[in-house]
This record gives C-alpha cells, structure tokens and sequence, in this order.
C-alpha cells in the first residue's frame, strides 16, 4: 500500500535543505576561516623575512616569479639553485601566502648549517605533515621509523622515539660482529658484480654501471640487513628489492603530482571532504591515482616479504650465530613490527645513496681517464688482485688517492643534494635573518662544494684537494648530515663504496659510452639521467 504523507515529505525535504544549507554556511566560515588565517600568518611571515633577500632572479620575490623560473629549469635544479642562491648565506622563496609550509630558506652557509642541524637542533625537525605534501606521501610509504620520525619541540614525545631508535640502531651498526659481516659481503658481492662486468667486456656489450651499482647495494643490503641471498647483480630478480623500487619510483610520482591538488582540498574544501590533510577529497584522489595504489600494492608486497624474513629468521636454529641486522635485533628482543619498520628504513637511508655515489664516482673516472689511471696504480701498489682490502687498508692514510677520489665524487655529486628541515618555532639565524615557525630551511650541499672560495675551479675533479686529508667539518661539507641526526651509515658507505672501487679498478677500466648526455635525475636522492634515461652507460675494458 502506497503511504502518501504530503507533510512528511515536505519535512524531509526542509529537513535536507536546512542540512545543505547549515553545511554550506559551517563550510564557507571554515574556508573564510582558513584564508584570514592564512592571510595573517602569512603577512607574519611575510613582515619577519621582509629583510631576508630573495633569491636571485626576476621576479623572485613573489611564488609566480620563482616558480615559472623553477619549472623552466626543472632538468637542472640543483644548479638553478646554485645560480640563484650563490654568494647569499641565506635567500628566501615566498610561497602561496595562505600556506605556512610553502616558504622556503636556501642555506649556504656553514654557522647557518651548524646552527639549524646543532646548536637549535630541537626547533628544527623532519616537516609537519599538513604544510608538507611531498613528506606526507614518504611517511605513507615509510610509515614511522628513524627516517621520518621528529624530535624536538616539533614531536608530541619531544623526540623520544627518535632517540630511542638512534640508540638501538647505533649499537647495532658499531657492534664488532657486524662490521666483520659488511667486509665479508662487500668483497664478495663486489667480486660478483666484477665478474658480470667482465663477462660484458668479453662479449663487448656495454653496461648500465648506475644499474649494476644498484644492484651491487641492494644484494649487499639484503645479505647484511636481512641474512638473505639476493643476486640482483647477475639479474636474478629480489622480489623484496623490485617491490622496493616499484613503491618509491611511485611514491615520489604520485606526491609531486599530488602537491597543487593538496593546496587546493586542503584550503578550499570543508571537512570532511577537505581541510587539514586534504580530507576525503585526498583519499579518493589517492584511491584514484594509478601510482598510489601501484605503491599500496608494492608496500604488501614489502610487508609480506619483511614477514617472511622475520619468520624464517626467528625459526632458524643457526640464529644465536647469525649476524645480520635482522637477527641481531630479533635476539635482541624486539618486536616483529618494529623490526620490519626498522630495517626499510634503513635500507630507504643507506641502498640509493650509496649506489648514487659509486655511480658518479665512475662517471668522474671515466671523465678523467689520467684520474682513472693513478687510481689504478694506487690500487695495484697497495691491494693488488688476491688481497683483501679491510677498514684500514682503505683507511685514508694507507689510499690517499682512493679517498681523494671518493670526497671529491661527494663534494661534487652529493648522494642527498638538498635536504629540508621545518623550524616548529620563531627563531633567529646566526647573521641575523629571522625564521618564522614552520618556514622550511633547507641547506645545500650540492651548493657547498661547489663554492669557489671553499673550493678554487669547483668544476674541476682533483682528488688532490683531499691530500693530506684532513675530515671536513661536517657543517661545511654536510653530505652526510651534521649534528646528532649526522648519518648513521657514514663509514659503512665509504666503506662498500671503497671496496668496490678497488675489486672493479684492479681487474678493468672504464669508458663512458659516448654520446650520453648526462644530468641528473629529480629524486631525492641524485642519480645519473643519460639522454633522459636513468642509466649510465660504458664500456668495459682491459688495463
Ligand atoms: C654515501 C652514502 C650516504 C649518504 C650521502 C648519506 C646521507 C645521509 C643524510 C644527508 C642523512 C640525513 C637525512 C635526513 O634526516 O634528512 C642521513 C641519515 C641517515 N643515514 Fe645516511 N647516507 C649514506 C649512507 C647510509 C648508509 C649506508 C646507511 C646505513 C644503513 C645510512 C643510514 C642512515 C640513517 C639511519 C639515517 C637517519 C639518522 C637519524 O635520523 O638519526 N646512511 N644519511
């Protein structure tokens, strides 16, 4: 029987509208809400950095200027930086004005460097996640660990978790057992990458040396981190490395792309659909997008596989004798989840880069070939074909040239080119520039070691400079960092990068492929780009 109720449905309909109505109004305050808020922080901000010069560059003090410049150069980025920042301490790029975490400092400068990552360590810390897009979708990839954890007054824990994980992993990485495992699988999968090289040079094919360099880290990592055969190097495919290189291939992807919507949803939509984190507008943007479930579906596979491995580990009856990374924190009692976490992003920190540093090392190499052959006969002096190399052997007193070598591919190519820190408070920068709280404050040690009064004919590569070798201050050669969050796997990268230049050098020679193009690539971390592609192509040859 049909119900025919004139006045019921009449109040349902007043009933929606008045709804619609009512979340019309609460959206449109919210958003007015948001751009007077917006608006006077950022003439807060705009009035603290009115004497902070912007960078160089027509029209570089307002977003439009800078950002038609920045997508103009968007292949050379870290040399527009250095063009447009060169011989300021600090400059400044004024973002969107409604949004805090869109302003920007360039810093040049070793007390500014110093002051950021030591002295004011606590009010400098990894980004709030709604004034940053781009580290929102890192943690979405992460999850929390070492890497993306805050401390200081920017972290509800004032740090503790970061503490604590810096603890565990340093024990861990200084633990005498370990660092005898590293040497072991450095020389053996660097014997292994020889060989596949060699075989190449038999057949005269050329190489992708930035891939084998990839591969020759993550079998490196997976045996040392893990306890697991992976032989990536000789092309027998890691499912716990291609999952690994899907998800952040598609991460970064897919956060770039994600950086106007995110302005946008955040600001202009109410919640839920927007607001802080960009709401369900964001979700189903995600949802949506082909790279973020590519990526999802990658970090299953990852997550899958770390169980795997932790199983496998925890049931081995060899575990009280194993001492890879895994086994070490599983007798050490922690939990399976924390493990996990603990170990990609260890493997995020220390695989990229120091692949990035082998590859542009050899791309010096085979630039200099003189370079190439001095190098050679160091190695064949001290670690000649048979040896072992060790810590000392390829200490810097022992392979001056060898280390040369290595300080200068960082000091010119450093593995992280560029690295943004969030001040969660106001504060003054040595020189006096003032940094309102939440400005980003990114210092540059790609700019650094290009600058010619630290460093005369920066372009050129002279291993020289490093002899005698004196270690740089970490605050004017920040590649690796500085401060208490300085990188934990700084001696272990030397060290494989080292152990893998001498086994290649001592058996072949290297010539670039010719009619490359080289540059670099836009990820976080700088790797080679060849006539657009990721790759790095050479010959193999006899010496
Ligand atoms: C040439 C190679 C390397 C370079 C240039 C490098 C550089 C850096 C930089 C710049 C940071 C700071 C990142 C940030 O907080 O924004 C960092 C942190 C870190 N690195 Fe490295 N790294 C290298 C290799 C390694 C290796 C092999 C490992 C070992 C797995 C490693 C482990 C770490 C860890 C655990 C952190 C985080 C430290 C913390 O936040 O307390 N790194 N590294």
């Amino acid at each position: 029987m049909a119900t025919d109720d004139p006045k019921g449905s009449v109040f349902s309909k007043h009933l929606a509208a008045t709804t619609l109505l009512g979340y019309g109004i609460f959206g449109a305050l919210q958003v007015i809400y948001r751009l007077i808020w917006g608006w006077k922080a950022s003439s807060r901000m705009k009035g603290l950095l009115k004497d902070t010069p912007a960078t160089k560059g027509a029209g570089h003090d307002a977003p439009a200027g800078w950002l038609k410049d920045l997508i103009s150069n968007r292949d050379r980025i870290h040399d527009w930086r250095l063009d447009i920042s060169q011989g300021q301490p600090v400059s400044k790029n004024l973002g969107f004005s409604w949004h805090p975490g869109m302003n920007m400092l360039i810093v040049n400068d070793a007390e500014v460097v110093r002051h950021i990552l030591k002295d004011e360590f606590n009010k400098y810390t990894k980004s709030e996640l709604r004034y940053d897009p781009f580290f929102f979708y890192i943690q979405d990839f992460l999850g929390d660990g070492i890497f993306v954890v805050k401390h200081g007054v920017g972290s509800e824990d004032r740090g503790q978790d970061w503490g604590n994980m810096r603890k565990v992993s340093s024990q861990i990485f200084s633990r005498k057992n370990f660092n005898s495992l590293m040497n072991e699988v450095f020389i053996e999968k660097a014997e292994v990458l020889r060989r596949f090289l060699q075989r190449s040079r038999d057949e005269q094919k050329q190489v992708d040396l930035q891939a084998s360099f990839f591969n020759f880290t993550l079998d490196s990592i997976m045996r040392i981190f893990f306890g697991e055969e992976s032989n990536t190097a000789v092309g027998v495919p890691n499912v716990y490395g291609k999952a690994f290189d899907t998800a952040q291939a598609n991460m970064r992807n897919h956060a770039v792309e994600s950086i106007a919507p995110y302005l946008l949803f955040s600001t202009f939509l109410p919640w839920p659909f927007g607001g802080q984190h960009g709401g369900l507008a964001r979700w189903l943007w995600d949802r949506l997008s082909r790279k973020h479930r590519t990526m999802k579906s990658a970090c299953r596979v990852l997550d899958r596989e770390a169980n795997r491995l932790v199983q496998k580990c925890r049931d081995d009856p060899q575990l009280p004798e194993r001492r890879d990374l895994l086994a070490l924190f599983i007798q050490a009692g922690f939990s399976a989840d924390f493990v996990k976490q603990m170990v990609l992003h260890l493997i995020i920190a220390g695989r990229d880069t120091t692949a990035c540093l082998l590859s542009w090392t050899f791309y010096e190499l085979t630039r200099n070939q003189d370079v190439q052959s001095r190098l050679h006969e160091e190695i064949m002096q001290k670690l000649p074909p048979g040896s072992k190399p060790d810590m000392k052997s390829l200490s810097a007193s022992e392979m001056p040239y060898l280390n040369g070598v290595i300080y200068e591919a960082l000091r010119l190519w450093p593995p992280v080119p560029f690295d943004v820190k969030m001040a969660f408070e106001d504060d003054v920068l040595p020189g006096g520039w003032k940094v309102p709280a939440y400005t980003q404050v990114g210092y540059c040690p790609y700019n650094m070691g290009r600058d010619p009064q630290r460093y005369p004919e920066p372009e050129t590569f002279r291993p020289e400079r490093w002899i005698p070798f004196t270690t740089p201050s970490p605050y004017e050669f920040p590649v690796f960092q500085a401060g208490p969050r300085v990188c934990l796997g700084m001696d272990m990268a030397l060290f494989e990068a080292k152990t893998a230049t001498v086994e290649l050098l001592r058996h072949c020679r290297f010539e670039m492929v010719q009619e490359q193009t080289v540059t670099y690539g836009d990820k976080i971390t700088l790797d080679i780009k060849s006539n657009g592609k990721e790759e790095f192509l050479v010959h193999v040859r006899d010496w």
